[in-house]
C-alpha cells in the first residue's frame, strides 16, 4: 500500500501585492524543502493529519489560518522504492507576522515568492503544485 502524507501549502500576503509561500528545510536526509506535511496516523483522517503536522512542524493552528476552498493537490512519488501519495491543501496565514515555531524535524524555514519557492522545492511535482496554488489565488481575485 502507498505511504500517505498530508499537509498545507501555507502562504501570506504582504503589501502591496506579494504572495509568499512557507517552506521548511528538513534537518535530516537530503535537507530538502517542503511545506509542512507528514504521515497519516492509523485511523486519522487526511485533513486532521494536515492540521496536526502543520501545528507540530510550524507551530500554526487552524486559528492562525484561513483555508482556501477548492484547492487540493495530490503528488505521487516513490520513497525508497515505495509509492507515496502526498495531499496538500492551501491556507493563508491570517496575520502575516505570526512567528513560525519549528520542531526538531526542520532546521530552517523560508517565506519565499513563487520563483524562489520553486527553486527551493526542486522537485518538479512540488513546483507544479506551488504554481497551481499561485494561479488559484490569482483566479480567485479576478
Ligand atoms: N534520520 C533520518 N530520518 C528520516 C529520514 N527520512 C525520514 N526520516 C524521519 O521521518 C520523519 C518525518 O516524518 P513525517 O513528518 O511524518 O513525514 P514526511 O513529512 O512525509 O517526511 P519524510 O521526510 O519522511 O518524507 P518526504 O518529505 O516525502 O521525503 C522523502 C523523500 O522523498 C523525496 N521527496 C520529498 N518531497 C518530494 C516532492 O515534493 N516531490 C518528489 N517527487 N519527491 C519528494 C525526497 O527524495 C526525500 O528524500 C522525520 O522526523 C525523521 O525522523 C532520513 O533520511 N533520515
Amino acid at each position: 500500500m502507498a505511504l500517505r502524507a498530508c499537509g498545507f501549502i501555507i502562504f501570506r500576503r504582504l503589501p502591496p501585492e506579494n504572495i509568499e509561500f512557507l517552506l521548511l528545510q528538513t534537518s535530516y536526509g537530503e535537507h530538502h524543502w517542503t511545506p509542512p506535511k507528514g504521515h497519516v496516523d492509523p485511523g486519522e483522517d487526511d485533513l486532521t493529519t494536515a492540521l496536526r503536522e502543520t501545528q507540530e512542524e510550524a507551530g500554526l493552528s487552524l486559528d492562525h489560518l484561513s483555508v482556501v476552498q477548492g484547492f487540493l493537490h495530490t503528488l505521487h512519488y516513490e520513497v525508497r522504492g515505495r509509492p507515496k501519495d502526498v495531499l496538500y491543501w492551501l491556507a493563508e496565514l491570517r496575520d502575516p507576522c505570526t512567528p513560525i515555531a519549528l520542531s526538531q524535524e526542520h532546521g530552517d524555514f523560508r517565506w519565499a515568492r513563487l520563483e524562489e519557492a520553486c527553486a527551493l522545492a526542486g522537485y518538479q511535482d512540488l513546483q507544479d503544485t506551488l504554481r497551481a496554488a499561485h494561479q488559484h489565488l490569482l483566479n480567485k481575485r479576478d
